[in-house]
């Protein structure tokens, strides 16, 4: 099967995806904390591109809360920021949370398109391999774009560890583009140490500057919650059959 890993929200990608598996990938922090809303009781995620967009939809969505950030930080009138922390169950249970962060929920809508969209990170990433297996059983599936956010359309460490980490275990029997066979390198040269690599990374060391530095540990630990979110008619939902 073709694994094809892009690298970044503002990759020209339709309509290239509409029947691929897309997985979309943004460790700090974006899917991280959509995987951990999820984990909490979240009902659903709602991805937009603006804060403006966001304030517009909750009109449609009386009750729902306004998560996201710009440059890393809470929205101002928002009720929630970017980090997953801010997603407690008692926040977020029972709730949706209409959500723009400047790269994961670009990425979303960009793959909204494809036969299927689901969130990986680390925290959920044995999750999303069983339930990959599962699907191949299922349907013949086309081939999977692993979708890196990036940050700021460049290159992100963080996301392309992830996706070699993914890649890794879905074994030998899938043939790479390129930057398949870098994330792959790169992982296996990297995953005695991750945590290190990911805080000296350009998005870890701007977040461990802010202060993020529990975010940065807590979305570098991997395989802690058994969660499948797909995008279900533009919502990000807990795929129960996925798990
Ligand atoms: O909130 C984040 O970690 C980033 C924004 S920044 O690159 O740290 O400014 O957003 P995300 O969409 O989760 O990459
Ligand atoms: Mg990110």
């Amino acid at each position: 099967m073709r694994v094809e890993v892009l690298p970044s929200a503002g990759t020209p990608v339709l309509p290239y995806l509409e029947d691929k598996l897309v997985i979309v990938i943004d460790v700090l922090r974006a899917t991280s904390t959509m995987v951990t809303a999820l984990a909490n009781g979240c009902q659903a995620l709602i991805p937009v591109l603006t804060p403006e967009d966001a304030l517009e939809k909750r009109m449609e969505i009386p009750g729902a809360l306004l998560g996201g950030e710009r440059r890393a930080m809470r929205i101002e009138g928002f009720d929630l920021g970017n980090s997953p922390f801010d997603y407690a169950p008692e926040k977020v249970g029972g709730k949706r949370v209409i959500m723009t962060t400047t790269n994961g929920t670009r990425a979303i809508r960009a793959a909204a398109e494809a036969k299927a969209v689901w969130m990986a990170s680390f925290l959920n990433l044995e999750s999303i391999v069983e339930a990959i297996y599962r699907l191949k059983q299922k349907t013949l599936l086309e081939g999977i774009v692993i979708f890196c956010a990036g940050t700021e359309d460049r290159f992100d460490l963080p996301d392309t560890l992830c996706a070699g980490m993914l890649i890794d275990a879905l074994g030998s029997d899938t043939r790479l583009n390129d930057l398949g066979e870098a994330a792959l390198m790169l992982y296996q040269l990297s995953k005695h140490n991750l945590l290190e690599i990911i805080e000296q990374s350009d998005h870890g060391r701007s977040l461990l500057e802010l202060g993020f530095e529990k975010d940065v540990i807590y979305c570098s630990t991997a395989n802690i919650l058994p969660i499948v979110p797909a995008l279900v008619n533009g919502e990000v939902v807990w795929q129960m059959e996925g798990r």
